[in-house]
């Protein structure tokens, strides 16, 4: 299934035997995956297949029954989520919440200043926290909000937060973004913009999305993997997966259309 001119060093994170049991069921059981680097990959599935605690255990938020993660050649199994994230492995959309009475400028910058090794200082000098402004007025214009820079993140509209959450990953400086469901919940008229922004973003990084929009994964993902039941169901190109007949029968058991 997997592109036979890869070898193990075009691979940015994979999953080797990954296990995750809750009692004697098994929401994830033994799924190998393997995210080439420089590429948009999707996990993919019906409702229950368990790919958001296959996310957890690749960004460290649940610790596996059995099995490794690697990042970039390296065992991180063992490491939490904020070492991972050190190392630029970053999650979006669930560790990067930005504080709602913050402006957008205030939570990047925040962003900023944890990156730089310090956690939020309500006591930084403001010199200090002002020397981060140019970077985070960058970032808020990489994202289209420059313009909303003093607006507080709880005035943004649903898919200007989630540009805002995308600028706060971003200022973590991730070579890896992990996006949970970034579609979610998101009205028709902003789908396309976030669609465009995490294609922008992409450039010079390895991005793997949990999506259950599937024209959305249609038009971003090289790869594409199906989990069921907790375990691996396909791999391959859009086309591949949407035409195999494992799959059309995964989803018409659910209540996800393909
Ligand atoms: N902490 C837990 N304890 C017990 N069972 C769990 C726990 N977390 C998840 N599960 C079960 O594991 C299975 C996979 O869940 P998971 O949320 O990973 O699936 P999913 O593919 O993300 O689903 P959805 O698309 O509905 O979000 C489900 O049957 C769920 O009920």
């Amino acid at each position: 299934m997997e592109n036979s001119t890869a070898t193990a060093g075009d691979y940015a994170l994979e999953a080797r035997g990954l296990s995750k049991s809750f009692g004697s069921f098994y929401a994830v059981k033994d799924v190998d995956l393997k995210v080439r680097r420089g590429t948009i990959h999707a996990l993919i599935g019906p409702n229950g297949a368990g790919k958001t605690t296959c996310f957890n255990l690749l960004t460290k938020t649940l610790t596996p029954t059995a099995g490794q993660v690697i990042y970039e050649g390296r065992d991180i199994t063992g490491l939490r989520t904020a070492q991972v994230a050190k190392l630029g492995l970053v999650r979006s959309f669930q560790i990067s919440a930005t504080f709602p009475h913050l402006t957008c400028l205030e939570n990047v910058r925040v962003a900023l200043q944890s990156n730089h090794g310090k956690s939020f200082r309500f006591w930084s000098p403001l010199s200090a926290i002002r020397s981060l402004d140019p970077r985070a007025v960058e970032l808020l214009e990489q994202v289209g909000l420059a313009d909303a820079a003093h607006l507080q993140a709880t005035e943004l509209s649903y898919g200007k937060k989630r540009a805002l959450e995308i600028a706060t990953t971003l200022a973590l400086d991730p070579k890896v973004m992990l996006l949970d469901e970034p579609t979610a919940g998101m009205g028709h008229e902003d789908l396309e913009p976030i669609t465009e922004l995490i294609r922008q973003v992409s450039a010079g990084r390895t991005i793997l999305i949990v999506e259950h929009n599937l024209s959305v994964v249609s038009s971003l993902c090289e790869r594409i993997t199906v989990l069921q039941h907790g375990e691996l169901l396909t791999e391959g190109t859009y086309d591949e997966v949407s035409n195999n007949e494992d799959v059309i029968t995964a989803y018409m058991g659910g209540v996800d259309a393909l």
